[in-house]
């Protein structure tokens, strides 16, 4: 199976830990570290809703905490008509730790796929160098 299947089936078992009471749209995440070591992800909500943490953040969190600073690429499904859309936050954040060739793997529980690039998810982000 294609790396892609393989990331896309992990974050859907990821997706089943999300904490939704709130929204009931649970999404779940693999994000892919430098040395291929995968770390998942599932959205977390709060009654003070705007606290609320993605599934792409929860993975990419993970990955951080345990002393990985970059990785190579992500997969995300939750229950979308077509290939969930990661929000601006989620972009902003992944656009941090990855690549601009980095592959985003975009997925829905129907095997919707979509294959695309850090830089086309967030052309022309902000980031560390221009600090
Ligand atoms: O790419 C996305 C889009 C939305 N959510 C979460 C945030 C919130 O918990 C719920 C509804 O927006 O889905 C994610 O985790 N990832």
């Amino acid at each position: 199976m294609a790396i892609e299947n393989e990331l896309l089936e992990r974050a859907k078992q990821a997706r089943e830990q999300a904490y939704v009471p709130y929204s009931k749209f649970p999404v779940g995440a693999v994000f892919v570290g430098e040395n291929g070591e995968w770390f998942e992800g599932c959205n977390i909500e709060n009654s003070s809703y705007g606290l609320s943490n993605c599934a792409e953040r929860t993975a990419v969190f993970s990955a951080l905490r345990t002393g990985m600073r970059s990785g190579k690429m992500i997969a995300v499904i939750a229950d979308t008509k077509g290939p969930v859309a990661p929000c601006g936050a989620c972009r902003q954040v992944l656009s941090e730790f990855l690549p601009k060739d980095a592959r985003i793997v975009l997925g829905n529980l129907q095997g919707d796929m979509k294959v695309t690039t850090m830089e086309e998810l967030l052309p022309g982000a902000f980031g560390p160098e221009d600090l």
